[in-house]
């Protein structure tokens, strides 16, 4: 016993037991200003039940998390006689379980990670039910108090009859009864030859341990039996032993606790933390997790729902909502043509004949105002340009079309004299037009189906003076296009970005969801500490969120492509894998969320802000903006 503090002597020397654990000058520095073990020595004998007791925030977790391989000492040696992970069974303060899980699947996944059969667990899991007094073992653990969770978790570490038990205040929260109940098989166990390491804030409990740790200032203050403790400390009780020890380390010297860890020469060659070779990746225990993950979205059936109803309603949202060309959009017509007429309206007669040698007859203007009519624009008359503006700047119209006096004359000039027109014609041919340009969008539409409507209307109006439409049109002829069609709208052409939109941050959302449940349950660490490796974790979570990102994908394209029948062109095999890639790309990023974040309001605000980042980056809003 090195960290006997001064002035204290053994009253007794207790035959010597083989170790079963072995700790050798433990450091555990959190910060310079956390010190939490400070060169500690430790030997629990094999077959006894091993005390650890010392006031909150000592430094207890942390020695037994170091011993279990939870986390790494900063400098000591740690020896556990333990060959594999079968022979530890831990229990921490936290219940670390999964709240989802029924007892029984609770079992059957720490279980079957630890190489058990059904049957032995199954068997295992009725001995348990009657020593801790569980209820019946389909009872979700959510839906179990906190007494009873705690039992179930203490089930846990008992479940494979581990040599070694290291449990991390096993008794808080349980009734006197209960409590003394635990206490006798512990004892029952230690006659077996386990071992087993037990803290508890009830010192006077700890009265039934063979040896009794006191801890104080990251060292231990004695070592020993508690009847021998008591007796060395004169005390009656193991509470007043321990306020004399610590009164002793007090009084004896204020400044020997960083002495002692600062003297420590920092070996490089140490066992920081329990080493148990249980390979890098092991099928059962992917199997394990794949069985926890499927048995977790089983039990929360609404949670299963949404996932497969949210690609569903996002889809069929979006192809009901956005995309489709608007209709009946407005436009101010003012035509000085037909008011210098006085003809009232415009009608079908007035643009039945060649207007080339019957320009008092036709009225092209009216053949213009139709062409625009019939691309479902609503037309609205005005007569004259000031009120026609007004009411485009009210936003009763989208556009204002101007049709000079003497239209139709001056475009027929135009038309026969080519080069020879003159100025005067050119500009009374000429359609002004203003554009409500603040909706990029409809402002783009609406002078497309003006441009447009000019071309097709010019066309008409040749073909009735028998001559070829290709004379009115700009002289660029417009190929069949190599991709899409001449009339896609904007829905084909971003079905398949919203498609890859969907199967990229789905499964950004569930990966990091579920990664981040079990780093903040402490689950994730009770599963490391079982033995269960990262590769596995990932290896599992990657068969499931597959499988679910699979069905997502087949259901949003069912909708896209069957339901809506958007144009589908491409090759299935290039389509499945691209599809695959972006959902293995959305689940790499989720689990990177995951683990670098700490809670859920900023994995939300990462894995959001990031999405909408990546959608601007990788250019699907650009080019959204340029088909619009
Ligand atoms: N991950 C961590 N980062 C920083 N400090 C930590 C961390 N874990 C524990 N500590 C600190 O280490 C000290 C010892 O904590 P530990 O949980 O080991 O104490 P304990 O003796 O088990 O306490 P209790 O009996 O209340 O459970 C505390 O001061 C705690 O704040």
């Amino acid at each position: 016993m090195d960290d006997i503090a001064p002035g204290l002597t053994a009253v007794d020397t207790p035959p010597f037991r083989e170790p079963a654990v072995m700790v050798r000058d433990a450091v555990k520095i959190y910060d310079k200003n956390n010190v939490v073990l400070r060169g500690l020595n430790m030997t629990v004998p094999k077959g006894q039940i091993y005390g650890l007791l010392g006031p909150s925030g000592c430094g207890k977790t942390t020695l037994l998390s170091a011993i279990v391989g939870r986390s790494e000492l900063d400098s000591g040696d740690i020896m556990v006689k333990a060959f594999k992970r079968e022979d530890i069974g831990y229990m921490p303060q936290d219940l670390n379980l999964h709240e989802h899980l029924t007892i029984l699947q609770t079992f059957k996944f720490y279980g079957r990670m630890l190489n058990m059969s059904t049957e032995t667990i199954l068997e295992r899991a009725n001995d348990l039910m009657t020593l801790l007094e569980l209820p019946p073992n389909d009872r979700l653990i959510e839906s179990l108090s906190g007494g009873q969770q705690r039992r179930v978790s203490l089930g846990v570490a008992l479940l494979h009859n581990p040599i070694i038990l290291i449990l991390d205040e096993p008794t808080v929260g349980l009734d006197p009864v209960l409590s003394h109940s635990i206490w006798n098989h512990l004892i029952s166990f230690a006659a077996q030859g386990k071992t087993i390491i037990i803290t508890t804030h009830y010192i006077e409990e700890a009265r039934q341990a063979n040896t009794i740790g006191m801890m104080r200032g990251g060292v231990l203050l004695a070592e020993e039996s508690p009847d021998m403790l008591m007796a060395r400390c004169n005390a009656v009780t193991l509470e007043e032993a321990f306020l004399s020890l610590s009164h002793k380390q007090e009084t004896s010297t204020n400044t020997k606790i960083d002495d002692t860890y600062k003297k420590l020469t920092y070996s490089k060659k140490t066992n920081k933390k329990l080493n148990i070779d249980d390979g890098f990746f092991r099928t059962n225990r992917m199997n394990c997790l794949l069985y926890k993950n499927v048995s977790l979205l089983w039990q929360q059936k609404p949670f299963l729902g949404f996932l497969f109803l949210l690609p569903l309603v996002q889809t069929y949202f979006f192809n009901l909502a956005i995309g489709h060309d608007p209709k009946g959009l407005s436009i101010a017509i003012v035509n000085k043509e037909l008011q210098q007429r006085h003809i009232g309206e415009c009608k079908p007669e007035f643009y039945q004949g060649c207007f080339l040698n019957n320009t008092h007859d036709v009225l092209m203007s009216c053949a213009y105002v139709e062409k625009m009519h019939s691309k479902s624009m609503k037309i609205l008359n005005y007569n004259d340009v000031d009120t026609a503006l007004k009411a485009v700047k009210r936003n009763d119209a989208w556009g204002l079309l101007y049709f000079p006096t003497n239209y139709t004359t001056s475009l027929a000039a135009r038309f026969v004299n080519a080069t020879r027109t003159s100025s005067l014609d050119v500009e009374l041919s000429t359609v002004n037009a203003w554009i409500d340009l603040s909706n990029q969008y409809i402002g783009n539409m609406v002078k497309s189906s003006v441009i447009y409507g000019m071309q097709q209307y010019l066309g008409d109006a040749l073909t009735n003076c028998n001559v070829s439409t290709k004379v009115g049109n700009i002289p660029i002829l417009f190929k069949t296009p190599i991709y899409g069609s001449v009339d896609t709208t904007f829905i084909h052409y971003a079905s398949a970005s919203i498609l890859c939109l969907c199967c990229y941050y789905l499964p950004v959302l569930l990966t990091a969801g579920l990664i981040l449940t079990e780093k903040k349950g402490g689950i994730m660490e009770r599963m490391m500490v079982s033995g269960i490796k990262f590769t596995e974790v990932m290896a599992s979570s990657c068969v499931m969120q597959m499988t679910i990102h699979a069905i997502q994908t087949a259901i949003s394209m069912y909708v896209m492509y069957v339901h809506f029948d958007n144009p589908y062109n491409g090759d299935h095999f290039t389509t499945v894998l691209i599809l695959l890639l972006i959902g293995m790309e959305g689940m790499i990023f989720g689990f990177l969320i995951g683990a670098v974040c700490k809670d859920f309001v900023f994995a939300a605000y990462l894995g959001a802000g990031s999405n909408i980042m990546m959608s601007f980056t990788c250019g699907e809003f650009f080019s959204w903006n340029w088909c619009s």
